[in-house]
């Protein structure tokens, strides 16, 4: 059984209305299970989730009662609204091993009808002036992304429908757009934001207005442009968003605890006829593998925010899940497809 601490600078700081993401820490955790050797990942974003000490202490107990009483008294401990980071490390690892027992990919571990060829993102392209943020969705656009990820919030909303527009006219109409403002606008903000990203063809905002307002995102859609609420989960029950008008979900298990968290609620979603996303939140190599076999396992994905692995400097292992023409291959191999060894076990 294995803890081990890592600390990923970012190679370009990502701006967001929250703030910029300047680097990851947090930790590896593997141990054995029905024979076999599984692997998961915690790593928390304040504000998101648990502080990285919180994490820290919820994976340390974890292990332990895991060594006493066995790996469902473990999770059980963990709650997901509490420590959401510390319980995506040890579900991570649990499912890994189960899936590898069992001798197939995650993806397929969830569903056996499951995508195992590639699954399509999006490029995520932080909130830059104009210029800056028209030169990173070209450069995207000339990788073979068809989805562009705009971040928002920090600006004015004219200033940002300057850059969309900018965007737009540099890219075509045949790209994709979705814009996030992490929660910047006020109700009145985001009405006009939403009037002058009509005729640009933004796809839908993630998160326009704060967290606790769910009732003023399920007022705000338009005929063109939708509503993606993803902090709102940090507030809400998953019941709670999923009953609200909105038109898709932002699924991040490292925020929701876990793999399998995420996986049950994209498949509510659809039940509740919600389009479900699944994003790292600038995740290492562990983490965003499990999240491609989450994606993987939801048919006919929309385009999801897991091509984050540029945004680090460095990272636990080779990418396992690279980006090719706005596509990730999902892993082969049994369970993650990472091998325990190259990630410290
Ligand atoms: O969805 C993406 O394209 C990448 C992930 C992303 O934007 C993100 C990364 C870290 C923290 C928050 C967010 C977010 O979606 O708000
Ligand atoms: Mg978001």
């Amino acid at each position: 059984m294995t803890l081990n601490r890592f600390t990923l600078p970012l190679a370009t700081p990502l701006s967001t209305a929250h703030g910029r993401i300047e680097s990851r820490e947090g930790f590896v955790v593997g141990f054995e299970h029905r024979g076999a050797v599984g692997v998961g990942e915690a790593t928390p974003l304040p504000g998101w989730t648990e502080s990285l000490d919180d994490c820290e202490a919820a994976l340390t107990t974890a292990l332990e009662t895991y060594a006493e009483r066995g790996h469902s008294a473990a999770l059980l401990e963990l709650d997901a609204a509490t420590v959401p980071a510390a319980r995506h490390g040890i579900a991570t690892a649990l499912l890994d091993a189960d899936a590898r027992a069992d001798g197939v990919a995650l993806a397929r571990w969830f569903d056996p009808d499951a995508e195992t060829g590639s699954v399509p993102v999006n490029a995520t392209v932080g909130d830059e002036s104009v210029a800056e943020t028209t030169r990173a969705a070209r450069a995207a656009v000339d990788d073979g992304f068809d989805c562009l990820k705009l971040k928002a919030g920090v600006r004015s909303v004219e200033d940002d429908v300057e850059r969309v527009r900018s965007v737009r006219a540099a890219v075509g109409d045949d790209v994709t757009i979705r814009v996030d403002a992490n929660g910047a606008w006020d109700r009145d903000s985001a009405r006009r934001a939403f009037e002058a990203f009509a005729p640009l063809g933004v796809s839908y905002v993630e998160q326009p207005l704060p967290a606790t307002d769910l009732d003023g995102h399920a007022a705000l859609g338009n005929e063109a442009v939708g509503v993606a609420i993803d902090e709102g989960f940090c507030e809400h029950t998953a019941a709670e968003v999923l009953a609200a008008d909105v038109d898709a979900v932002i699924l991040k298990p490292m925020v929701l605890g876990g793999p399998g968290n995420a996986h049950t609620i994209a498949m509510r979603a659809r039940e509740s006829g919600i389009e479900p996303v699944v994003t790292t939140t600038i995740d290492a190599a562990v983490a965003r593998a499990a999240a491609v076999h989450v994606a993987a396992a939801i048919p006919a994905v929309d385009p999801c925010g897991l091509a984050t692995a540029d945004a680090l400097a460095d990272d636990l292992t080779d990418d396992p899940a690279p980006v090719s023409d706005g596509r990730i291959a999902v892993p082969d191999g049994d369970g993650l497809g990472v091998d325990p060894e190259e990630v410290g076990w």
